[in-house]
């Protein structure tokens, strides 16, 4: 642990996904933290000890950083004291495909109104526009009661986690990103994460460094480049899983097998394996916020992004082949029942923003089916946020797949993995399975299992044979 001396007094503004892993990973690193949002009731439960989101060992970790974290509504308690001070709040899509900034504006403001006119270090880890920041700066410079020129330091510190794999992500990351003009602000960073840079900490046992893991690698650019490396991250992240997905689609008229040919191209370091799974296409609050964020900056400038948009094209087909697929074995698929597996946009998260599932379960609906969904965590927050969507709650995978014409398999759960599938089949009317995450492993005994970038749309993969 960090030497008292070295701890800095932070403020999270914002905990959501974002703010709650950093203020979290801070207080463990030695720091002293309050994290603030305007959500009373998220307020309230993480007082009480409890996350308002599922995301694997924060709780913890949270337990962890014992009294170094602290919870709160209120810009006058968590801003005049602090050092650091992270905006996390959101940056969802307007209609336009443009972020709204709304949210990053209040924030700003309401930091700004309690500044201390000492040195203070705000630091936008929210994704936003390039420019956002200096935007920022220039309200802080207009809201701020007592502001001397050089007191309230912007910097861009972009977040790269990923949902379900956030604590990993926050303690090992491969980089660290700083974007500031001003050395002073980067190097009040540097200093608050040393901890993470020299991976000075003790490693949790429940999420340990990982074999081979040395240190991040310190990027320190210009604030507009800082801006750029995010959307950049993201789109092009997007734009592998896309390009795989492309792929995969010729590879079922040719007969080749998608995972064969990502294994087989993954070994080229030039290209490496990840983000190269075929499947329903990609979800999440930030893949397509960030891809039409960045394709409407370049409109601003009359320049157009062609690549990006075929990334975004390709993952609205992808979405609709599930459907297509379970059209070419059922044809008519008015009045059949059909279980759909997993309804958060990808395993161990209860996130559901933009989640392929909810897309395939509204069409299904469209088209008459009675469908049976079933997640294994995020069913509790889809009866929240999908109550516009029909779909019946199974309270077990088995009891989704009995008496189901078809099966779509959404999300790659473990629990799905580990099902017992041949028994599964045979208690279904009609064992017929769309898998788009390569769930299933083993041939079945009984059953048609349908794979996507496998073999040629409509023949089967795993033939009946019992
Ligand atoms: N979710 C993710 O995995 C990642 C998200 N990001 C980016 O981080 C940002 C935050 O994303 P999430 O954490 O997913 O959002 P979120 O929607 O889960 O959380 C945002 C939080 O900000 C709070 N908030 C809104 N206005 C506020 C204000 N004026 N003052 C204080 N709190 C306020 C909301 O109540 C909410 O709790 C976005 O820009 C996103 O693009 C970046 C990397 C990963
Ligand atoms: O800016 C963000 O919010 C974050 O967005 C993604 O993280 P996240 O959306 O949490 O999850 P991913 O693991 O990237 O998965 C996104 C989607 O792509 C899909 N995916 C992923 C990988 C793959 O090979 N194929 C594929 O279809 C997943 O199923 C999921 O729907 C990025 O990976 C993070 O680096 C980034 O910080």
């Amino acid at each position: 642990m960090m030497q008292d001396t070295r701890a800095l007094q932070v403020a999270v503004v914002g905990t959501g996904y974002v703010g709650l892993g950093t203020a979290i990973m801070l207080a463990y690193l030695g720091h002293h933290v309050v994290g603030l949002d305007v959500d009373e009731n998220k307020v309230a439960m993480l007082r009480r000890g409890q996350l308002p989101i599922y995301e694997p060992h924060l709780d913890q970790l949270m337990l962890d950083s014992g009294d170094r974290l602290r919870w709160t509504t209120s810009y006058a308690e968590a801003i005049p004291d602090a050092d650091v001070i992270f905006i996390c709040v959101g940056t969802p899509p307007l209609p336009s495909g443009q972020p709204n900034l709304s949210y990053v504006a209040d924030a700003a403001q309401s930091i700004a109104g309690h500044l201390n006119g000492k040195l203070q270090v705000v630091v936008n880890k929210s994704t936003v526009p390039i420019g956002t920041g200096d935007w920022v700066a220039r309200m802080l410079e207009e809201h701020a009661p007592d502001y001397h020129e050089g007191r309230y330091l912007v910097v861009s510190n972009p977040e790269f986690l990923r949902e379900g794999t956030a604590m990993h992500d926050s303690l090992y990351p491969d980089r660290i990103v700083l974007g500031s003009d001003s050395p002073v602000g980067i190097a009040q960073l540097v200093r608050l994460y040393e901890p993470l840079l020299d991976q000075s900490f003790e490693a949790p046992g429940y999420v340990p460094r990982p074999a081979g893991y040395t240190r991040p690698e310190l990027v320190t650019t210009s604030l507009s480049s800082a801006e750029m490396i995010k959307y950049a991250a993201n789109a092009f992240l997007a734009l592998k899983i896309s390009f795989a997905n492309e792929i995969a689609g010729l590879c079922e008229w040719v007969d080749a097998d998608i995972a064969e040919v990502t294994r087989g191209i993954g070994h080229d370091q030039r290209i490496g394996p990840r983000f190269l799974e075929a499947g329903a296409g990609w979800g999440g609050s930030c893949f397509g916020k960030d891809t039409s964020a960045l394709i409407s900056i370049g409109r601003e400038y009359g320049y157009d992004m062609p690549i990006l948009a075929a990334a975004v094209e390709i993952n609205r087909r992808q979405r609709q082949l599930v459907i297509t697929k379970l059209q070419q074995h059922l044809h008519r698929l008015k009045g059949k029942r059909v279980a759909v597996l997993g309804m958060a946009f990808k395993p161990n998260t209860d996130d559901l923003r933009d989640s392929p599932a909810h897309d395939c379960i509204a069409r299904l609906g469209e088209l008459g089916v009675q469908v049976v969904a079933h997640d294994p965590i995020a069913m509790p927050r889809a009866r929240e946020e999908w109550r516009h969507l029909r779909y019946h709650e199974a309270a077990s995978a088995e009891a989704a797949l009995h008496g189901a014409d078809a099966a779509i398999i959404m999300t790659e759960w473990n629990e799905y993995r580990q099902l017992d599938w041949a028994g599964a089949l045979r208690r279904m009317r009609n064992p017929l399975v769309i898998d788009t995450r390569r769930v299933i492993t083993a041939a079945l005994p009984v059953g048609t299992v349908e794979q996507i970038g496998k073999r040629a749309p409509g023949v089967l993969v795993h033939e009946a044979s019992a």
